[in-house]
């Protein structure tokens, strides 16, 4: 395997735009987390009335970065072909805003973030590892108390996919009232034991880095580029499709046929490498180990004594619930439960399972029938909106 450059200073590198509140936010496992800070980015202008927020929430290694260039790896904003102006989620008539989440590694609070004692006074050295555990409905509270600084009464929708639809659902069921639209992409009421086997692979593989140091690297000015790397090239399976990896690369080699067992043979296995080493570079591995966790523990119908109707019983809110046929990882079952639940509460609801062959993460790529239908129901529930 190629070795990985050294990942930059995370988070603290680059200076964000951060929102920081100073009476903290109390996390699910009873920690007062204080200060809080919420790194966030905005796109478009917020009207008037402050009727046209749309909150997008990022995926497990995404950041507030969706419509601009990335301030580490350079690259074009994760989202650039669904956010802008003229795209689907129309930044002339839209006032975007993401936030990198509670536990991430670009600028909000997280494991690389500097540590505070219960008072809120700084510590000198990183949390690492002990970064409190944090869940799904810590992020969505952060976000939330972001949107309220914000002068947001009532976000117009809350868009998201995988991990980030996970968000959208926790915020129609915690905060219905401030939600007008919710769109939950390729993603799951609860994650499933499979997606959980699937993230310990990973984790372990990180564990087992020598210079994992037990989370403590940045004490010994080391990454652990490797355990890192080999849980990006696990997961990244898991986002794609046979399908897709068929189209890209078959079976072809990367030098002629020989009978060696030398690495990087395969253009698969140069690929999936490419993904480790380039994704070591922009994200932390305590990060990854916390979100993960997130991940794992989210279950939308166990917070509403196990049921998921319960969760969205009486909701105002208006949802489209969008899932791809190749998605393995998110199948389009999970949705369905989703839209059964919103069918049992009888909330307002339209699903869309979309025909792609390119996997969990088609929701990042160019899909004509996702803008389709993204841009759709946006332009009838602002009409519904503007009639009140
Ligand atoms: C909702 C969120 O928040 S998501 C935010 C997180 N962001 C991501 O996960 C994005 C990273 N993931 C990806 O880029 C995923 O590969 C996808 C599926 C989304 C992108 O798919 P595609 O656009 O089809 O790109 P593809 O999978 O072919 O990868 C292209 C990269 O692989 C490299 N590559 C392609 N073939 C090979 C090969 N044989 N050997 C080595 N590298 C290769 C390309 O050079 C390119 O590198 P670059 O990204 O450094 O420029
Ligand atoms: N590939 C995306 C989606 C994963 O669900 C990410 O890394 O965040």
């Amino acid at each position: 395997m190629q070795r990985a450059a050294p990942a930059p200073a995370l988070g603290d590198a680059v200076a964000h735009q951060t929102e920081t509140f100073a009476e903290g936010l109390r996390l699910d496992c009873g920690t007062l987390l204080r200060p809080l800070k919420v790194a966030y980015r905005t796109y478009g202008r917020l009207n008037e009335s402050r009727s046209n927020a749309i909150l997008i929430c990022h995926a497990l290694t995404g950041d507030q970065y969706v419509a601009e260039r990335h301030p580490v790896t350079g690259k074009p904003g994760w989202w650039e072909i669904m956010v802008g102006p003229g795209r689907p989620i129309d930044t002339n008539r839209f006032f975007v805003i993401c936030a990198n989440v509670l536990g991430g590694c670009m600028g909000s609070s997280g494991p690389p973030s500097e540590m505070t004692d219960a008072e809120g006074r700084p510590q000198g050295r990183p949390w690492g590892t002990a970064f409190p555990p944090v869940t799904i409905r810590d992020m969505v509270r952060a976000q939330a108390m972001l949107i309220e600084r914000l002068g947001i009464p009532k976000l117009f929708s809350v868009i998201g996919g995988s991990m980030g639809g996970m968000q959208v659902l926790e915020w129609a069921a915690l905060f219905p009232g401030r939600v007008f639209s919710a769109i939950p992409i390729a993603t799951a009421a609860w994650h499933s034991a499979q997606n959980i086997a699937f993230h310990e692979i990973g984790r372990q593989a990180i564990h087992a880095d020598p210079n994992f140091h037990g989370g403590e690297y940045w004490r010994h000015g080391t990454i652990p580029a490797r355990g890192l790397a080999v849980a990006r090239m696990t997961a990244h399976i898991t986002y794609l499709s046979e399908q897709a990896l068929a189209r890209k690369f078959g079976r072809r080699l990367r030098t002629g046929p020989m009978l060696t067992f030398d690495n990087d043979l395969f253009e698969v296995e140069s690929y999936l490498q490419h993904q480790g080493s380039t994704f070591v570079q922009r994200f932390d591995a305590n990060s990854y180990l916390t979100i993960t966790r997130a991940m794992d523990f989210f279950d939308l119908a166990a917070e509403h004594g196990g049921s998921l109707g319960e969760a969205f019983r009486a909701t105002p809110v208006r949802f489209c619930v969008i899932s791809f046929s190749s998605d393995w990882l998110f199948p389009t079952a999970m949705s369905r439960e989703i839209v059964r639940a919103l069918n049992a509460a009888a909330a307002n609801v339209s699903f869309v399972e979309i025909t792609s062959d390119k996997g969990h993460d088609a929701f990042l790529l160019d899909e004509p029938d996702l803008f389709r239908t993204v841009s759709g129901f946006l332009k009838g529930a602002a009409e519904r909106w503007s009639r009140g």
